[in-house]
């Protein structure tokens, strides 16, 4: 399988799932979701963000007035769904992780959604990687570094096309500038879902 070195740490897997797995894990994400529905969540100033969110795994990512944090329940009081096989997967075989993810967190980015640049920094140790999972329609990808500010350089996302961040690059600043809404035909309703696998304890 190919694999794209974009800066240290950054790695895309371009294609890394064919469309009969992309289909499999879209049909294990409804299950996910049935269990954990998604929600829109709020930033602790109160800006209601574009994307919808959910998880699986043993905590879930919630952002709302009270703050950014890890949650081991659904805001509607449920335990997270189980992470799916499929997605545990691409873990094993990409993360070069001793542990396993603790949180996949559901982003859903309807027509006009993006997600700002920002750290990934809620969880207890950076050692790990975060993996990223795309499905759907087009994404526009921004990669920066460490340092808020510094240089960034754009990648489209492709469904299918798995990132992976760590070492260098776990902390670096990034985001999803817009998608190409209509672009895939994965999604009947159009749209992007991505996962993003994290240890989060
Ligand atoms: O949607 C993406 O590709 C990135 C999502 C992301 O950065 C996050 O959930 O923290
Ligand atoms: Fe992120």
């Amino acid at each position: 399988m190919p694999q794209t070195l974009v800066q240290k740490g950054f790695h895309i897997h371009p294609g890394y799932l064919d469309r009969p797995a992309q289909e499999a894990m879209v049909d294990d994400l409804r299950q996910v979701l049935r269990a954990a529905p998604l929600v829109q969540p709020v930033t602790p100033r109160g800006q209601p963000m574009s994307v919808r969110m959910s998880a699986a795994g043993q905590f879930g990512w919630v952002t709302d007035r009270r703050g950014y944090r890890y949650e081991p329940r659904h805001p509607d009081g449920l335990a997270w769904p189980p992470i799916p096989a499929s997605v545990l997967a691409i873990w094993e075989d990409l993360a070069a992780c001793p542990r396993p993810p603790e949180c996949c967190l559901v982003n859903w980015y309807k027509e006009g959604a993006r997600m700002g640049l920002h750290q990934d920094k809620d969880e207890a140790d950076f050692t790990y990687p975060v993996l990223s999972v795309s499905l759907g329609d087009d994404g526009l990808f921004r990669m920066g570094n460490p340092e808020r500010g510094g240089p960034t350089a754009s990648h489209w996302l492709k469904s299918g096309d798995v990132v992976v961040m760590g070492g260098a690059a776990r902390l670096a600043y990034h985001g999803v500038d817009r998608i190409r809404f209509g672009s895939s035909s994965l999604l009947r309703d159009g749209g992007r879902i991505n996962l993003t696998l994290r240890v989060v304890t």
